[in-house]
């Protein structure tokens, strides 16, 4: 089984991610490279991350013009990496912009997968009401933005795992569910408000979990991530080809 954990690259440089991700190379695990990454260091970490075999979620959370959205997702595909990601709050154009623009360079087939951020993990209840003026709770318009998104040909969210339930229910069991706001047992929850640890995640039928400073931040990333497999009930994999 692969993997399902993704292990947020939030470093500002290429040196701190070398030296991460050495003890990780060769198992062609999931990585995520964020605007801190992304913009320090531009493309060329992201063919440096395909060189050694990662898989690669590429998360810039596009929100923008439905032309310029289509446009920025022809480049993104040009790069080569397996997952992107969008607002939802950019809407249905939006939303379908970034789909073409990734089927124009890289086809229908072999376009990467496309995912909308919901609400961000960082939101609480009462910062949608007070904060974004969203009248609904969390689960109804972290649902609405999820429909929104499966009807725009999108593959899939990134939510708290607490909603995952619900997006199921309204969106189907295949549809993605990509699942950062993850803490271990006694981590600080830093700025993440609709948090889960991983297991619990697993139980609410996330498919991917997002993981940074957890792993990040341990004495042991590698050892902490292969914890984090256990607890999903897999083995880790090591490919070494
Ligand atoms: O709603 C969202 C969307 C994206 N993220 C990103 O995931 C990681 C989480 O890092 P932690 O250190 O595990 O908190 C980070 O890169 C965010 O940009 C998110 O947290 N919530």
């Amino acid at each position: 089984m692969r993997s399902p954990v993704i292990i947020a690259l939030d470093f500002p440089g290429k040196k701190e991610v070398e030296a991460f991700i050495e003890p990780f190379e060769g198992q062609e695990a999931w990585v995520k490279v964020g605007m801190e990454l992304f913009y320090g260091e531009g493309p060329q970490l992201v063919s440096y991350l395909k060189e050694k075999r990662f898989r690669i979620f590429l998360d810039l959370k596009l929100h923008d013009i439905p032309t310029t959205v289509r446009k920025a997702m022809e480049r993104i595909a040009a790069l080569g990496v397996d997952m992107v990601n969008v607002h939802a709050a950019g809407g249905r154009e939006m939303m379908r912009g970034a789909i073409e623009g990734l089927e124009a360079v890289a086809g229908p087939e072999k376009r990467p997968l496309c995912i909308a951020v919901t609400q961000l993990t960082s939101t609480s209840s009462q910062m949608l009401k007070d904060e974004l003026l969203i009248g609904e709770s969390m689960e109804s318009a972290v649902s609405h933005y999820a429909k929104l998104a499966k009807e725009s040909g999108l593959d899939g969210v990134v939510c708290s795992p607490l909603e995952v339930p619900y997006i199921k229910k309204v969106c189907g069991q295949e549809f993605l569910t990509v699942t950062p706001g993850i803490r271990l047992k006694d981590d600080d929850k830093n700025d993440q408000k609709r948090t889960a640890d991983p297991a619990g995640a697993k139980e609410l039928g996330s498919d991917y979990i997002v993981v940074g400073r957890s792993i990040t931040g341990s004495l042991d990333p590698l050892q902490t991530y292969v914890n984090i497999e256990k607890e999903w009930g897999i083995l880790h994999e090591t490919t070494n080809r």
